[in-house]
C-alpha cells in the first residue's frame, strides 16, 4: 500500500506528536524526489531501524545555483510513491512551498569552513540552502534520526556540523553509495543521461578506483591527479572541476593516504554535473 502524501505541516504535526507521545523513534529520510536505489535504501534502513518512518520530497530552490538546473529537475512525485510502497514508510511528505518558505521568510542557515571547498565552491551559495531547508526539515518531522547517502559525503558533513552547532536532537547517519552495475553511483540526475553519457559517467568511479588503489599503494597524489584528470576528459567528460584527496574527516587536503581519507570528483557529461567519492585505503 502506499503511503499517505502530506502536504501541510499541521497534517504531519498531527501525527509526529501522536508517535511522539507514544514513545516512538522518528526516522526522516530528506530527499528531492525521482527516487532511486540509492533513495530506497536509505528508506530500508530507516524502516529497519525506527517505529515511524518518513520521507520528504522537496525541490528545494534555495539550494540550486544553476537556474536551469533547478527547472529540469526530474519531478516524479506519483511513482515516487509506488516505489516507496515495499518500504512500509508512515507518511510521504511533500511540502508545498509556502510550508517551508512561509511569505517573508528570511533566516539562513549557514555552515562555516566545510563548506569552503568543493561543492562549496563551485556551486556557490549551495550549502547555505541544503542547511537552511534541513534545519527546517529537522525541526519540522522533530525526527530522533536522520538518514543521509554518502554520494552526497560533503552534505552529509555539513548537515551532521549544523546539527551539532544548533542543538537539533537528531543523529544523523550515513548510509553507503548505491551504484549501477557499471560504478556509475545512482543519481537522480543520471535520467538525463543519453546512452552514450551513461557510459561516460561509468568511467568516474573506475578512474577513482585506480587512483585509490595507487594512493594505497604509497603514491603521491599529485601525478596520479593529473593523469586521472587527463584520463577523465579523454573518457568524454566535457569538464572536470575536481579531483581532490581529502581527509575524510576535516575534508582538509592530502598529498597521500596518511590518514582516513576519501578522493572526490565532480565532473560534466551531457551537460550534466556528476559526482562522486570513494573511501581511500592507507598507504
Ligand atoms: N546512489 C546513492 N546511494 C546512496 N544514497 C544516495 C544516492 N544518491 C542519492 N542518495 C542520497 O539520497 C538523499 C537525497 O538525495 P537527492 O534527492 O539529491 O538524490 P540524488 O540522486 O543525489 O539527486 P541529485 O544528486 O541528482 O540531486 C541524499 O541523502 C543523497 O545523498
Ligand atoms: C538533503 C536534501 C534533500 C536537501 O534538499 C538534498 O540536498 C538532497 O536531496 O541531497
Ligand atoms: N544531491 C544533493 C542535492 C543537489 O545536488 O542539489
Amino acid at each position: 500500500m502506499t503511503a499517505p502524501i502530506l502536504r501541510r505541516l499541521a497534517d504531519l504535526r498531527a501525527k509526529t506528536s501522536q508517535w511522539r507521545r507514544a514513545g516512538e523513534v522518528i526516522g526522516v529520510v530528506p530527499t528531492m524526489g525521482a527516487l532511486h536505489q540509492g533513495h530506497l535504501s536509505l528508506a530500508e534502513t530507516a524502516r529497519a531501524d525506527c517505529d515511524r518512518v518518513i520521507v520528504t520530497i522537496f525541490v528545494n530552490p534555495k539550494q540550486f545555483n544553476n537556474p536551469e538546473d533547478l527547472e529540469k529537475y526530474p519531478r516524479t512525485e506519483a511513482e515516487d510513491a509506488i516505489k516507496l510502497a515495499p518500504y512500509g514508510v508512515d507518511v510521504i511528505y511533500v511540502p508545498e512551498p509556502e510550508e517551508v518558505y512561509p511569505a517573508g521568510f528570511a533566516s539562513t542557515v549557514s555552515v562555516a569552513g566545510l563548506t569552503d571547498v568543493m561543492e562549496g565552491e563551485f556551486r556557490p551559495g549551495h550549502f547555505d540552502g541544503v542547511a537552511t531547508v534541513v534545519a527546517k526539515l529537522f525541526l519540522q518531522t522533530s525526527a530522533d534520526r536522520a538518514y543521509f547517502g554518502e554520494k552526497d559525503y560533503q552534505q552529509l558533513m555539513v548537515v551532521r556540523r549544523m546539527a551539532r552547532d544548533l542543538d537539533i536532537p537528531i543523529e544523523v547517519i550515513g548510509c553507503p553509495t548505491v551504484r549501477e552495475p557499471s560504478g556509475l553511483a545512482m543519481s537522480s540526475r543520471n535520467l538525463r543521461l543519453s546512452p552514450e553519457g551513461l557510459q561516460v559517467g561509468a568511467r568516474m568511479n573506475a578512474v577513482m578506483r585506480d587512483v585509490a588503489e595507487a594512493l594505497g599503494r604509497g603514491a603521491a597524489f599529485e601525478a596520479l591527479a593529473r593523469k586521472a584528470m587527463d584520463d577523465l576528459r579523454l573518457a568524454g567528460f566535457s569538464e572536470v572541476e575536481y579531483l581532490d584527496l581529502r581527509c575524510a574527516e576535516t575534508l582538509e587536503p592530502l598529498t597521500g593516504a596518511t590518514r582516513p581519507a576519501r578522493l572526490f570528483a565532480a565532473a560534466w557529461v551531457d551537460g550534466v554535473r556528476l559526482i562522486d567519492n570513494i573511501e581511500v585505503p592507507p598507504a
